[in-house]
């Protein structure tokens, strides 16, 4: 059994303050035994809005302040000695280096010509700093709710164009997906059927889809893939407005661990103010081996007879 530390944060336009937010969770969550450390989507930064739309995240992304982050994160990993999962904006023309010459690290070390956009990546870093897997998210939050939320995200990102083999690590093999790629069955099935064992999906929900969606979502992912689920989240106001100002972007947090069971087996709390937390659990693969055996779903499949394989 190893314990892992779900982490929830409300990051804010100021990169060096969210840096020092989650050195603070690592090192607060390392002492209390944690191997594996997971932080959410864009916790580098949540950009305030404000501006001609899409300049600021063009500037956040590309700032020195942005690539201090990830070496931060980076010497924190080593220093306490575990491994980071961690959601960032990565700059297409400066690509953040993956170690290694395996998993196709080769393409995505590659520039990418694009001034303005960036990739929302996802960063798996090893407990000696070095970043060991980067997945670019593939699914973008494009939604235009009647009466409500509008959000485009491929205005400000570029779609990633292929999942990332799962990961060995201490904790098991890490399936890395992002936030909305959450409501598509089919990476989650290809990463199971690819071997593996957890699954992380860096978040950062809105309140009204997450109040409906987020732990059934999540929940359901656990119990077809028979893994573990571990979705770290942002919380609460990004930037706050002066008041009687409109309200900033809010996130739903509520970040968990799930057993492949489907229970819920560690979740950051919702009592307001909001401050950085984490929620440990432990990882207990022999259980999970032996609910695959008891429940064999993936000998049971019916695929390709009757409906296609992923
Ligand atoms: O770009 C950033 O700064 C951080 N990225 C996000 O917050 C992303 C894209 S806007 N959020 C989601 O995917 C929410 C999905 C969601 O809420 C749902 O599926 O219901």
């Amino acid at each position: 059994m190893v314990l892992a530390a779900v982490c929830q944060l409300t990051s804010s336009a100021s990169i060096p303050s969210n840096l020092s937010t989650c050195l603070s969770l690592l090192k607060r969550s390392a002492s209390a035994g944690a191997k594996a450390v997971f932080f959410p989507e864009a916790s580098d930064f949540i950009s305030s809005g404000s501006g001609p739309p899409g300049e600021e995240v063009a500037r956040l992304t590309r700032s020195k302040e942005n690539e201090d982050f990830v070496r931060g994160l980076r010497e924190g990993a080593k220093r306490e000695g575990v491994w980071i999962s961690v959601g960032v904006h990565e700059d297409p023309e400066r690509p953040i280096q993956v170690a290694g010459s395996s998993r196709g690290a080769a393409s995505l070390n590659e520039p990418v010509q694009d001034a303005k956009r960036c990739f929302n990546s996802h960063l798996i870093i090893d407990d000696r700093g070095e970043v060991a897997l980067k997945y670019r998210k593939t699914h973008l939050f494009d939604v235009d709710i009647v009466g409500g939320l509008r959000i485009k995200e491929s205005d400000t990102t570029i779609p990633g164009s292929s999942l990332e083999s799962p990961l060995s690590t201490p904790i098991g093999k890490l399936g890395a997906l992002t936030c909305y790629d959450l409501r598509f069955p089919e990476p989650s099935l290809s990463l199971r059927r690819q071997g593996a064992e957890i699954l992380l999906y860096p978040s950062a929900f809105t309140v009204r889809t997450g109040a409906a969606h987020w732990a059934p979502l999540l929940q359901a992912r656990a119990i077809e893939t028979q893994c573990y689920v571990i979705a770290s989240a942002q919380v609460g106001v990004h930037n706050p407005k002066p008041e009687g100002g409109p309200q900033g972007r809010t996130s739903y947090g509520h970040a968990m661990i799930i057993d492949p069971w489907g229970s819920i087996v560690a979740q950051c709390g919702d009592m307001q103010p909001y401050k950085p937390s984490f929620a440990l659990a432990d990882i207990d693969l022999s259980s999970m081996a032996s609910l695959r055996q008891e429940m064999p779903l993936w000998q049971q499949r019916r695929s390709p007879q009757i409906y296609p394989s992923i």
